[in-house]
């Protein structure tokens, strides 16, 4: 298995033209090459319908073509733009209808689970169309969409809400659930929209490219996570102790901008949503990046050493803030799109919806509940404190990132593929 792990972190990792077949061959090696050649960029055959005598189709309309992925791509990105589940929405929205408190955090549970669905059925669906491609672009693209969305959503709410109390004539919960029924209509069922075109075009290209005949034959089991290697569970620990220094700090940035630096409301708000809006722009430039250097592991190595340097800013000094969050912003845009691809590098096709569901859910279960410490640390300890546990969260990440990296090298080693580990003739790493 860990042969099979190994081998397949390279080729997917490797651009196109550098992919070398020369490690050992074992049944593993064998299912990837399966696996590799039923992937969306080619069927079985190495063909694609338009080359078949008599069916020529249009670069838009051939799934092996690059211009009718990027129709493809804006139909992902379009995807999270919305991103809230339709039936979150209208619960949460009924419940500030009603004025019922209880309502509303239903529907915040509800979102919770349609979102991150969504959201692994994008990652899932970005590996498929983009694996040995642009993938690192791809994912940065996707969180750029998603950063857009939310600013877009946080810039026009109040506008709506304003529009509909206007035209109510008065201001109460009854027009908090209009606008939110109106904020419904036009993210959520537009990014449905996308899902059944994106649902229709990818059903399209298995039988266009006629995937079903490359299948392995392999079954989606839920006990798929007993043979997670140890390369995935050292990204789900990167991810956990990463994300949870910076949702959890960001959710209470605020109030320390105020406490420790002294900014005003206004300007705190505007320095919290830097790293956000800092992602927008930075992580296509930096997925873009990523792919054409490849070593993912080192630009997440990069990204967390960074990260942690800007919090250790905010905790040690009293340098201007911006500085620190400017550094988290660009730190954060390069984890996110060089982290989450890595796990199509290690994991079988079968499995990719497993391990991102898998990787969510740890991630979600560490932000409850170093959530929950945060504020508890906040509450009886101070700012200082909660920093230092934020570099010890991201100390965690650190090490794990040691040892991903130490273990390719160590694997590659095993197999008489050193070079390839450290990136000499191979970009992998
Ligand atoms: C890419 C990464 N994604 C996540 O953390 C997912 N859990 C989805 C989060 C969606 C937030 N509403 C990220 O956002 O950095």
């Amino acid at each position: 298995m860990t042969q099979f792990h190994t081998l397949r972190w390279r080729v997917y990792s490797l651009p196109p033209q550098r992919t070398r077949t020369t490690c050992p061959r074992t049944k593993y090696n064998n299912m990837t090459d399966i696996e590799e050649r039923q992937s969306l960029l080619g069927n079985v055959n190495g063909e694609s319908e338009a080359e078949e005598p008599g069916k020529q189709m249009s670069a838009i309309s051939d799934p092996t073509r690059l211009l009718h992925r990027i129709v493809v791509l804006i139909f992902m990105c379009f995807l999270g733009f919305g991103e809230l589940s339709v039936i979150y929405v209208v619960i949460f929205a009924a419940g500030a209808l009603l004025n019922r408190f209880w309502l509303m955090e239903v529907g915040r549970f509800v979102f919770g689970i349609g979102g991150e669905s969504l959201s692994v059925a994008q990652n899932t669906y970005a590996v498929n169309w983009f694996k040995g491609k642009e993938l690192n672009l791809v994912f940065g693209l996707q969180l750029s969409m998603a950063r857009l969305g939310s600013t877009v959503n946080m810039n026009i709410m109040g506008w709506v809400y304003s529009r509909v109390a206007d035209l109510i004539g008065s201001k109460g919960p009854s027009t908090l659930g209009t606008a939110l029924m109106i904020g419904t209509v036009f993210t959520c069922f537009f990014s449905l929209v996308c899902a059944l075109v994106l649902g229709y075009l990818d059903r399209r290209a298995e039988r266009i490219l006629k995937k079903e005949q490359g299948k392995t034959g392999e079954v989606i089991k839920l006990t798929d996570v007993k043979d997670f290697p140890l390369s995935l569970w050292l990204i789900f620990i990167i991810c956990v102790g990463y994300y949870v220094a910076i949702f959890p700090f960001i959710g209470l940035g605020q109030v320390f901008f105020i406490e420790k630096f002294n900014f005003s409301p206004a300007e705190a708000r505007a320095i919290n949503s830097v790293v956000y809006i800092i992602s927008a722009p930075a992580s296509p430039i930096l997925g873009f990046l990523v792919d054409k250097t490849g070593r993912n592991v080192i630009w997440v190595m990069c990204a967390v050493v960074t990260t942690l340097a800007a919090h250790m800013m905010l905790a040690f000094t009293f340098w201007n803030p911006w500085i620190a969050m400017s550094l988290l912003g660009v730190s954060y845009s390069l984890l996110a799109c060089a982290l989450w691809p890595m796990v199509a590098f290690v994991v079988p096709d079968h499995q990719l919806g497993t391990a991102y569901g898998f990787m969510q859910s740890i991630q979600n279960l560490g932000l409850a509940l170093i959530s929950m410490a945060a504020g508890a640390i906040l509450d009886n300890r101070g700012y200082l404190f909660l920093e230092v546990f934020f570099c010890a969260c991201i100390c965690i990440s650190l090490i794990a990132v040691v040892v991903l990296y130490l273990v390719d090298f160590l694997q590659g080693k095993d197999e008489g593929a050193v070079d390839v580990t450290f990136g000499l003739d191979f970009r992998v790493l």
